[in-house]
């Protein structure tokens, strides 16, 4: 599914209303009615006064559910046929049970509101008491949206304009559309927006937002003070990016995009923002399919050999969830080169495991010499995995320049590898490898490398990643809820699977040997990552479903869901 920013999103109206001819009138009636289909669904799953037996909607407890494009798939096609029967079902059954809703409607003055004046219009057709709220004085209201005013008149729709604090502005709804601001709002909601806001959210009420919860950041899902917290969220056209990263997905709530009439495929002059991450995006997008299909005359030499540089005395487990979750990815075979004095201990705890030991002095650590000896493993190996429980050592930046430079094959850089890699100037002080570089960091370590703040990190983490990515030419894993995945050539992947349970130490070991797995696998930097945090967040989902909760899971249990 394809990702938009603000600016895109401009720019495809502009192109739909003046290139293609379809007027915006046109847009906006199909708006407003997918809004309020979505306050019908929700009114029905979630009223008390609902009679006809059907079960609740299941929310599911973290992630999104959207209504795929018609384009995307023939499920999409066929939910939104299912979405129009049921408003005929509404106009000629549940009126009653409807009836003792009353949603208020939320307007601005801007086309998000000409939105909401729709919406009103088609819930007061299906039964829904509705009462209009207008942010600033309707004369405000220009172009369709004042002509959506105009019908609002006619057809008597109660209204009023804000007073902010008035009392009695709530009293007797059972909901609001917000349809204050979209993707025309710029910085933090002002005036009698930004008082509104707040008491909307005060009110307790549930809300539904048309297209973005008003004060949220649509490019980067950062959020302005105050910002809507919806309980779903109706994305007209395309997926606005920022609903896809958190704290924005949290404000979202379940995130629905409704097609409206403006063609699913991108006008020409318009990169998009993103896409989403799905079994139907790898396949069609980046041609890999989720199940790993094994040759029948395959034998272990044909799905590649993963070596590992990573583990130390103190974090040998970090290596062997690596060098586990490589062998369950599906990689032929694997070796663990590890510093000598680690061997005793660890010695068959992964039986399938090969291990390399490379002279330590007797301490478990790893030393800049020790990369001699990576480089003459690798002579037979196809892939190198560096990283994980490596430690910091004298002589480290040696040691991963020597591999990075050394090493003509691909490679994955993780955790304390990282750090080296910051602490030695980043990759602005490093050369560009011609074979694949996948780097994997977390928030923490991606501060380092890019020389920021976390939160600044955090702030705007697909503008972030794309940047890095295309500067350095490394293909770009940045973990954290909703993975974000970035190719050298400007193309971003956001994640849409995942467990809250995975934040635990060692899930991140486990993604290194699935990337490495992969890519011993033949597939491409930007493919192996993209399958592997795919991989990597389903069987997190499952282990966490399966058998544990979402707190006792541990990064073992992804390995075994895998
Ligand atoms: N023809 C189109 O372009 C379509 C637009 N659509 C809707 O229109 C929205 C975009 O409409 P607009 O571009 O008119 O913009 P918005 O409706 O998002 O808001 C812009 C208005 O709010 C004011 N404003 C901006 N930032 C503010 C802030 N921080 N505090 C207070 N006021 C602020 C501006 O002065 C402007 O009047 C979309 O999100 C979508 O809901 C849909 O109707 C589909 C068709
Ligand atoms: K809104």
């Amino acid at each position: 599914m394809q990702l938009v920013t603000s600016e895109q999103m401009r720019e495809i109206d502009q192109y739909t209303i003046n290139m293609l001819g379809i007027p915006a009138m046109v847009l906006m009636e199909n708006a407003g009615r997918a809004i309020a289909e979505e306050v019908l669904a929700y009114c029905r799953a979630n009223s008390p006064r609902t009679t006809d037996g059907r079960q609740p909607a299941q929310r599911p407890a973290w992630g999104w559910d959207w209504q795929k494009h018609p384009a995307d798939a023939k499920a999409g096609a066929r939910q939104d046929i299912q979405a129009s029967r049921e408003v005929i079902r509404s106009d000629a059954g549940d009126r009653e049970a409807l009836a003792g809703e009353c949603w208020l409607i939320l307007i601005g003055k801007g086309n998000n509101g000409g939105d909401g004046l729709v919406c009103a219009r088609h819930l007061a057709d299906a039964g829904l008491g509705v009462r209009l709220l207008y942010a600033e004085p309707p004369e405000s209201l220009r172009g369709d949206a004042a002509a959506q005013h105009a019908i609002a008149e006619r057809l008597g729709l109660p209204r009023s304009v804000y007073t902010p604090g008035e009392a009695g502005t709530f009293s007797g709804c059972t909901g609001i559309v917000d349809a204050l601001l979209g993707t025309g709002a710029k910085g933090p909601p002002r005036g009698a927006y930004a008082s509104l806001i707040r008491e909307a959210i005060g009110s307790g009420l549930p809300i539904i937002a048309a297209d973005i919860p008003s004060g949220l950041d649509a490019d980067t899902g950062s959020l302005h003070d105050p910002c809507i917290r919806a309980r779903k969220t109706v994305s007209l056209a395309f997926m606005k990016a920022g609903l896809t990263q958190y704290p924005g997905a949290e404000a979202a709530g379940e995130v629905v995009v409704r097609y409206i009439g403006i063609p699913a495929a991108l006008p020409p002059h318009v990169p998009g923002a993103g896409q989403l991450l799905t079994e139907a995006s790898l396949q069609s997008g980046l041609g890999v399919s989720v199940d790993r299909i094994r040759q029948a005359d395959g034998h272990k030499g044909t799905y590649g050999h993963v070596l590992l540089a990573a583990g130390s005395l103190p974090m040998s487990g970090a290596a062997l969830l690596s060098a586990k979750a490589a062998l369950r990815a599906g990689c032929g075979l694997a070796t663990w080169a590890l510093p000598a004095a680690l061997l005793p201990h660890t010695a068959g705890a992964v039986p399938e495991l090969m291990t390399a030991p490379v002279p330590d002095d007797g301490n478990g650590a790893w030393s800049e010499a020790a990369a001699d000896e990576v480089l003459r493993l690798m002579q037979a190996r196809d892939v190198l995995a560096v990283g994980p429980g490596l430690g910091r050592f004298p002589g480290e930046a040696g040691f991963l320049r020597a591999l990075w430079e050394g090493i003509p094959r691909p490679l994955v850089v993780d955790a304390d590898a990282l750090n080296i890699l910051a602490a030695a100037g980043g990759l602005a002080a490093w050369q560009r490898r011609d074979a694949a570089t996948v780097l994997t960091p977390h928030p923490g370590e991606m501060a380092r490398l890019a020389g920021l703040s976390t939160a600044e990190v955090q702030r705007d983490r697909l503008g972030l990643a794309r940047s890095f990515a295309v500067q350095h030419g490394v293909t770009l894993v940045l973990k954290g809820a909703r993975t974000v995945v970035a190719d050298p050539d400007g193309s971003v992947y956001v994640n849409t699977t995942g467990h809250p349970g995975m934040a635990t130490g060692g899930s991140g070991d486990v993604l290194t040997g699935i990337i490495a797995s992969l890519l011993a696998q033949g597939l491409s930097a930007i493919q192996a990552a993209a399958l592997g945090v795919y991989l990597h967040g389903l069987a997190g989902e499952r282990a966490a479903s399966a058998r544990w909760t979402a707190g006792s899971l541990l990064a073992g249990d992804i390995i075994e869901a895998l």
